[in-house]
């Protein structure tokens, strides 16, 4: 892709949709009515739930609170919904504070309807990582897969913990943590690099991709150099967040700020698509949501046996595709992918503030205008 906008629309068969809101509150209110409109008109049950994915970090902290309030007003409940994270430290203990089991019960799951067994959160301190992660993958094939991936982006680009240089047909698996991350993350770790842990697991390019609608959130000027990457560059494995130009249902929800480097001809052709009333809830084809027949497949699946099964009478059982995961393969996966330590490194001028320690002292700039000199 060239950045020109027509052909971000049109070359890949996705339809990507952006939309612009004022702050990062409004942007935050769009994506949270978004989120109800969708599992309301899925009109889940029991039998069938509407199945979500979700993040941390905290630009969706403002998303969890609506949430909780339209939850509170009685608008929406979350009993039939199943919830599947993106990702969560390894070694982390399950109760630190920072832990994102701590994070997602302190910011939404202790405050809605929605039952224990349907939360799904990897376990960072399992006894076999690789095998969390394959069953993680299974548990969400075994629910028909995602409806909707909320996420966020991280100033590199990444989404999840899918660091730059992830494969981009990765699964969930087992990712050391970027520097840029370390350093971005380390707020949260009373600023202290050493305390961050050095791993995550987390969802992969392709289970993303394999959400039949991703949403993701992106607000601050921070996130500006990751966006421009990410919609208006190619796809490319070092901007993860530019996969999502090849999803048939991506929606990018920004505030002002997160479109400071994009292009005014960009920013323009997004906004008039809204304002030609066809916004995300009415463009494009409409969403294709897995059939109302579907069948869970046997679970759980024995990590020998998930390959092919003997049934009674000697004939070989057919098992689903999403469901032939080789452990093996998620310990192979990250060591086969590239993760450079520093994004200063990759980029011509560091736009992106708080990223790296060394560039403390540098000139660190919040809007365009400032890197500009007067006529
Ligand atoms: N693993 C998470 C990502 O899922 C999140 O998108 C990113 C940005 O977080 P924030 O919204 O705090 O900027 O942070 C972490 O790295």
């Amino acid at each position: 892709m060239d950045g020109n906008p027509r052909t971000l629309r049109h070359r890949s068969g996705s339809l990507l949709r952006v939309i612009i809101r004022e702050d990062p509150q409004a942007a935050s209110v769009y994506i949270a009515d978004y989120i109800v409109s969708r599992i309301k008109a899925f009109n889940p049950t029991e039998k069938l739930p509407f199945v979500l994915g979700l993040p941390t970090g905290s630009s969706p902290e403002i998303i969890y609170k609506i949430l909780v309030q339209r939850h509170r007003a009685g608008e929406i409940s979350f009993k039939n919904v199943v919830t599947f994270n993106m990702d969560e430290y390894v070694g982390l203990p399950r109760d630190h504070p920072e832990s994102y089991h701590s994070f997602m019960y302190k910011h939404f799951f202790s405050h809605v309807d929605i039952p224990p067994q349907n939360i799904n959160i990897l376990d960072g301190n399992a006894p076999d990582l690789a095998a969390e992660c394959a069953a993680f993958d299974a548990r969400i094939a075994r629910f028909g897969g995602i409806e909707l991936f909320l996420g966020g982006v991280g100033p590199d680009g990444h989404i999840a913990f899918n660091e730059p240089g992830s494969s981009l047909s990765s699964r969930t698996r087992v990712k050391t943590l970027a520097y840029d991350t370390i350093i971005a993350n380390s707020r949260f770790f009373d600023n202290d690099v050493n305390k961050v842990p050095r791993m995550a697991m987390t969802v992969g390019i392709q289970t993303i991709m394999d959400a039949r609608e991703v949403v993701i959130v992106a607000t601050g000027a921070h996130k500006a150099f990751a966006i421009q990457k990410g919609l208006e560059d190619g796809v490319n494995h070092m901007w993860t967040l530019s996969s999502l130009q090849l999803h048939p249902h991506p929606l990018v929800v920004c505030d002002r700020d997160a479109t400071l480097e994009l292009k005014v001809k960009t920013v323009r052709y997004f906004e008039s698509i809204e304002q030609a009333g066809t916004d995300a809830r009415t463009q494009g084809p409409p969403l294709v949501y897995r059939p109302r027949t579907y069948v869970p497949a046997p679970f759980p699946l024995k990590k020998s046996t998930a390959q092919q099964q003997p049934t009674p009478n000697g004939t070989p059982q057919k098992v689903p595709m999403d469901l032939r995961i080789n452990t093996e393969l998620n310990r192979a996966m990250e060591d086969d992918e590239l993760t450079p330590d520093s994004m200063s490194s990759r980029m011509v001028d560091s736009a992106v503030a708080g990223l790296d320690g060394t560039l403390k002292n540098d000139l660190i700039f919040d809007r365009m205008g400032a890197r500009m000199t007067a006529q």
